[in-house]
């Protein structure tokens, strides 16, 4: 007869401790336990934004994963802290060239790296400060705000924000300007392998024009596009297709994104700017200074304007929402 175990035998409970046993409630936050967090997007690329004027939070990278994680977190493209920018070194050296960019807009990937810039989420950092009372925008007038990739300069308009992003350049130098780029990227769903330009918006960027017949929505991006040579510092990839649109002197592109550190998202405002950037590029000196991206997550305004340091500055319009408030438990 099988020793078929008795209903009273003892066994030893390894499975893991339930989060109602005692002393379970720390919860998996760490140094964000009882903190506040808003929850934002433009266009649909969303963050998680939260404020540390002092710097006192370490954020290290699993705890960004943690909570831009769509099932055990809060979820986000990325994760936004606004930290005052005399509190951090790369704040203090944006104050020498703009004393009154007293917030500094620190960008956090959902993987947890760091990127440089995030045009639409400094579009959702400003209106994050506004709306919590931590800075103000007379009338007519600017913020300036420091990011990795320098004073960005922010105004509002009558549907969002709009951001002076700075000047763009090509990653590649020549390369791009005589034959497109040396940059080729493969794509589940690309014919042949591409030619890209590679330009620069704070933040890497590798933009690729489909062929005739390929179409934008049958890409596969759930994973990341190869590009050869393999950027150093890895690269933000976008793919664009002409835009139907009136004759109206603005140009039109649509695009999908595969980011850099996230994955495939519904926007990026950067990644928009390099997109009508390259498009333009390949569009010759008759090609429009204003374009209207269409991505997944609605629609941005791109715009060239010269600016007074002499390089061509680009200007990312677009709208910034937030949606909740939060504390981490
Ligand atoms: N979503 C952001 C871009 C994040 C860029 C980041 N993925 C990187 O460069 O590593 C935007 O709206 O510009």
């Amino acid at each position: 007869m099988t020793s078929a175990q008795s209903p009273t035998a003892q066994h030893e409970d390894t499975s893991p401790a339930p989060d109602t046993a005692p002393g379970a409630d720390a919860g998996p936050w760490g140094e964000l336990r009882g903190r506040a967090f808003a929850k934002g997007h433009g266009t649909g690329n969303d963050f998680v934004l939260l404020t540390d004027p002092h710097a006192e939070l370490a954020l290290d990278a699993e705890l960004v994963t943690l909570v831009c994680d769509r099932h055990r977190g809060i979820g986000g493209d990325g994760l936004i802290r606004a930290v005052r920018s005399e509190a951090i070194p790369e704040g203090r050296a944006v104050l020498e060239a703009a004393p009154d960019a007293e917030w500094f807009m620190d960008y956090r990937n959902n993987d947890g790296s760091v990127a440089e810039m995030c045009g639409n989420g400094v579009r959702v950092f400003v209106h994050y400060l506004l709306q919590r009372g931590l800075a103000a925008v007379p009338e007519g007038d600017v913020l300036r705000i420091g990011t990795r990739a320098g004073v960005k300069t922010v105004a509002r308009t009558d549907s969002g924000y709009a951001v002076d992003m700075g000047p763009w350049t090509f990653l590649d130098g020549d390369a791009a300007r005589s034959r497109g780029s040396d940059a080729v990227v493969t794509a589940e769903g690309l014919k042949v392998p591409r030619p890209a330009l590679s330009i620069g918006m704070g933040n890497p960027h590798t933009v690729v024009a489909l062929a005739e017949g390929e179409k934008l929505d049958q890409l596969g991006l759930h994973t990341a596009p190869v590009v050869r040579p393999e950027p150093v510092d890895g690269t933000n990839v976008e793919f664009v297709v002409p835009a139907d649109g009136d004759d109206d002197g603005v140009g039109r592109v649509r695009m999908r994104v595969h980011e850099r550190g996230v994955g495939e998202t519904q926007s990026c405002g950067t990644g928009a700017c390099a997109a009508a950037a390259a498009t333009r590029f390949w569009g010759g000196a008759t090609a429009p200074d204003q374009w209207l991206v269409q991505v997944p997550g609605g629609i941005v305004s791109v715009t060239f304007v010269p600016a007074p340091d002499g390089a061509e500055h680009v200007v990312l319009a677009g709208p910034a929402v937030l949606v909740a408030d939060g504390t981490f438990v």
